[in-house]
């Protein structure tokens, strides 16, 4: 369980840009954050992920305060970033493989894992293209199979819908979903108030403040 307790967080001396935000990040549930451009979604979602220190307060995973980002990976939080995270000269697939090998995953079961993860996004024909050579969509939907394909205990992930067609928005949708309804404590960050209401809970952040929408 990835709990957030009074967090206050910003960046170096400047004010922090969220304040005393509580939220429990429960398994099993897809939890919507919203707000408007700015309002500090990534900002929380990186604190959440171990990247970013509160000032105040504390995020911890199974009652253990986070330390760090590798304290995060051991517990298996896994972060689909905004601008995706993929390595640019790498294949679709490999970026996948390289990721499940570097988990602990057999190189045989990697393979095997990358083609039903591609699949399931739409992206078995993409598989060996280089990912400079995708478009922005299709980044963005091999980013969300390689988080997927980690399967992580919390998944947190950031605008991943930003770029996506209708059909494909609500794949990446459903595909959350089940990956909620496999007991993961799934977090995704959106301004899309269509892809929100969809989420069964949500945590709208407005002026440095959380409000709850939905439990
Ligand atoms: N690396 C940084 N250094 C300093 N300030 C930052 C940094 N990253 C974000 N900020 C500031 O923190 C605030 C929240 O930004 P954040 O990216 O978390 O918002 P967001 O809700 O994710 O926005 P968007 O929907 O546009 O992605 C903004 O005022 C932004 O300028």
């Amino acid at each position: 369980m990835l709990s957030v307790q009074g967090v206050s967080v910003g960046y170096g001396d400047a004010p922090a840009v969220l304040r005393e935000i509580s939220v429990m990040v429960r398994p099993g549930r897809l939890l919507a954050l919203t707000g408007s451009s700015g309002a500090g979604k990534t900002t929380l979602l990186n604190a959440m992920a171990g990247l970013l220190r509160p000032q105040q307060g504390t995020v911890t995973v199974d009652g253990q305060p986070l330390r760090d980002r590798d304290h995060a990976v051991e517990q298996r939080i896994v972060l689909i970033p905004q601008d995706n995270g993929l390595a640019p000269i790498l294949t679709a697939a490999e970026n996948l493989q390289v990721a499940l090998v570097a988990d602990g995953v057999t190189p045989p079961e990697a393979l095997r894992q990358t083609a039903a993860t591609l699949d399931q996004l739409g992206l078995s024909d993409q598989a060996d293209q280089l990912v400079e050579e995708l478009s922005g969509g299709q980044q963005q939907r091999t980013a969300v199979a390689r988080g997927l394909a980690l399967r992580g205990g919390v998944l947190l992930a950031d605008e991943v819908t930003s770029e996506l067609d209708a059909g494909n928005r609500q794949r990446v949708l459903d595909l959350l979903r089940d990956e909620a309804r496999r007991g993961t404590a799934v977090v995704f960050a959106t301004h899309d108030p269509e892809v929100a209401a969809a989420c069964e809970a949500e945590l709208h952040l407005v002026e440095g403040r959380a409000e709850i929408v939905r439990d």
